[in-house]
């Protein structure tokens, strides 16, 4: 049997979503299926390399309504539309942890448009802060959010933890064992 091909193309400003997807591709080598599994920033994405895929797996950063990369991956709209497979991912701070899942289905259904993303499976992820590497201007638009979350009268534990991630330089929420059930997706797909 041929090896199939699964692309992942990631957005990913400071490196949560690619951890993501590092740990994504090496679940996928271990499969009996032994997938080739190209990984690649959506930056640098071409349509030969899209279309190659048996299985394309779309991962993306949200920053306050957009997803990285996604109006660059959107001009690949026609390459995209050729490979069988299409799987998503999202990585921010909150995570489902407080966004309902529909908000952030929905979120890279505007993204990628539904011709592209609608019925295809779409799994959310929790990421980080890392205040080291952050640009001014992100620094600048989470400062702000920060001070919200710290003169609400009622706090949540996750506006807590965005107040305290802020304040101590970062905080990773990234895990591991969220990445399953997408991986399981996958694993199946690679079966038909
Ligand atoms: C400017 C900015 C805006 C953000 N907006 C949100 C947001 O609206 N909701 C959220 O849950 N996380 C938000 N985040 C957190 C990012 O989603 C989080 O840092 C993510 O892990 C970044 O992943 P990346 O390094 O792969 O880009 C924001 C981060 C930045 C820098």
């Amino acid at each position: 049997m041929t090896s199939k091909n699964v692309v992942i193309l990631y957005g990913s400003n400071y490196g949560f979503t690619e951890r993501y997807s590092r740990w994504i591709a090496e679940d996928l080598r271990e499969l009996e299926t032994q997938p080739t599994v190209i990984l690649s920033p959506i930056a640098e994405a071409t349509d030969e390399l899209i279309e190659s895929a048996d299985v394309l797996i779309v991962g993306a950063s949200y920053l306050g309504g957009f997803l990285t990369g996604a109006p660059t991956l959107r001009k690949r709209r026609e390459a995209m539309a050729k490979v069988p497979h299409r799987v998503f991912f999202t990585v921010c701070f909150n995570g489902l942890a407080v966004y309902p899942r529909e908000y952030l289905d929905n979120r890279v259904l505007k993204s990628y448009k539904e011709e592209i993303a609608g019925g295809r499976p779409m799994f959310h992820f929790r990421g980080g802060l890392d205040l080291s590497q952050m640009t001014r201007t992100h620094k600048t638009v989470l400062a702000g959010v920060r001070t919200a979350y710290k003169l609400k009268p009622h706090a949540n534990e996750y506006d807590k933890q965005m107040v305290e991630s802020f304040d101590n330089g970062g905080g990773d929420y990234t895990n591991r064992e969220d990445t399953k059930p997408l991986v399981a997706t996958v694993a199946e797909m690679l079966q038909k």
